[in-house]
């Protein structure tokens, strides 16, 4: 496939490594040199879009793609409360995208196990729920996307929460959750690549379940096996629709 890499960054730089490895070709990069000249017509030759950009520009980003017509891969977390206009103009217009706060196969093993957990504690009302996610100094979002996507996962199947709310520690005065919030807890530490633990605790023990990425790789190889999953395809999709875990909701 042609790719056209929006952001070229961290994750952008790690994903065209992935994507040569597999026999693709990177048609376009869009980086801090020419991002604010392009257009619709940079995007001609480029059978799909891979973005791992800025909350602020991933929407412009998704417009321009739709517009020209090619299929976009968003990896870049931080612009959810815009997930719902996005949708009805991908679907409206008869688009194509897929969408993810975490591309790798473990977290998307952890969310559907998370989802089965939450559904097994949820008659044992001693123990209280809770998130943690820690990232690097340079992440721009808090909570993370992937600690959103677990919240959300645990709050469809547990009767007593009913919202997420974060506390970002060092920044600000924390929040203390209401019985049906389900905190997350955001920390930022240097170089960390992105851990999530999902803590379940009662007054005589606690219950862990974590996922730890050693590196990005698996979210950048993720990324461009989820671009290979969308070719070819029209609508709007989850990263969780690539996988079949059997039973989940
Ligand atoms: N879904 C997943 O599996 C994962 C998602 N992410 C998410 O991906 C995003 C990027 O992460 P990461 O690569 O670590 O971040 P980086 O900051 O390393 O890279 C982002 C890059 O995008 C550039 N950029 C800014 N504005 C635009 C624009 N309008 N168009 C294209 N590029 C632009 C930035 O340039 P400049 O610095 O000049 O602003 C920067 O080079 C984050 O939202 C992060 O949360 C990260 C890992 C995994
Ligand atoms: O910004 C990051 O680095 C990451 N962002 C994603 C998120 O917000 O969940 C995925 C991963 O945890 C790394």
């Amino acid at each position: 496939m042609n790719i056209a890499l929006l952001g070229y960054g961290k994750m952008g730089q790690l994903i065209e490594r992935f994507a040569l490895q597999r026999g693709h070709h990177i048609h376009l990069i869009v980086d801090e040199n020419n991002r604010s000249n392009i257009g619709v017509t940079d995007m001609e030759g480029a059978d799909i879009a891979i973005d791992f950009s800025r909350p602020e520009a991933a929407v412009a980003n998704i417009d321009l793609c739709f517009e020209a017509s090619v299929p976009i891969v968003v990896g870049t977390t931080g612009w959810y409360e815009q997930l719902a206009e996005v949708r009805k103009k991908c679907l409206d217009g008869n688009k194509s995208m897929l969408y993810g706060s975490n591309f790798s196969i473990g977290v998307n093993i952890f969310f559907h196990i998370n989802k089965l957990l939450a559904a097994v504690m949820n008659p044992y009302k001693q123990y209280d729920v809770q998130v943690e996610e820690i990232h690097h100094t340079q992440k721009l979002d808090a909570p993370s996307g992937t600690a959103i996507t677990i919240a959300e996962g645990i709050i469809a199947h547990t009767d007593t929460k009913s919202e997420w709310i974060n506390n970002l520690i060092g920044e600000g005065e924390e929040q203390i959750p209401k019985a049906n919030q389900l905190l997350i807890e955001s920390h930022r530490i240097d170089d960390v690549p992105g851990t999530h633990t999902v803590l379940y605790s009662s007054e005589v023990d606690q219950i862990e379940f974590k996922h730890t990425a050693h590196s990005r790789a698996g979210f950048a190889l993720g990324a461009v096996i989820a671009a290979e999953w969308l070719s070819g395809k029209t609508g709007f999709y989850q990263v969780t629709e690539m996988f079949n875990f059997g039973q989940s909701s």
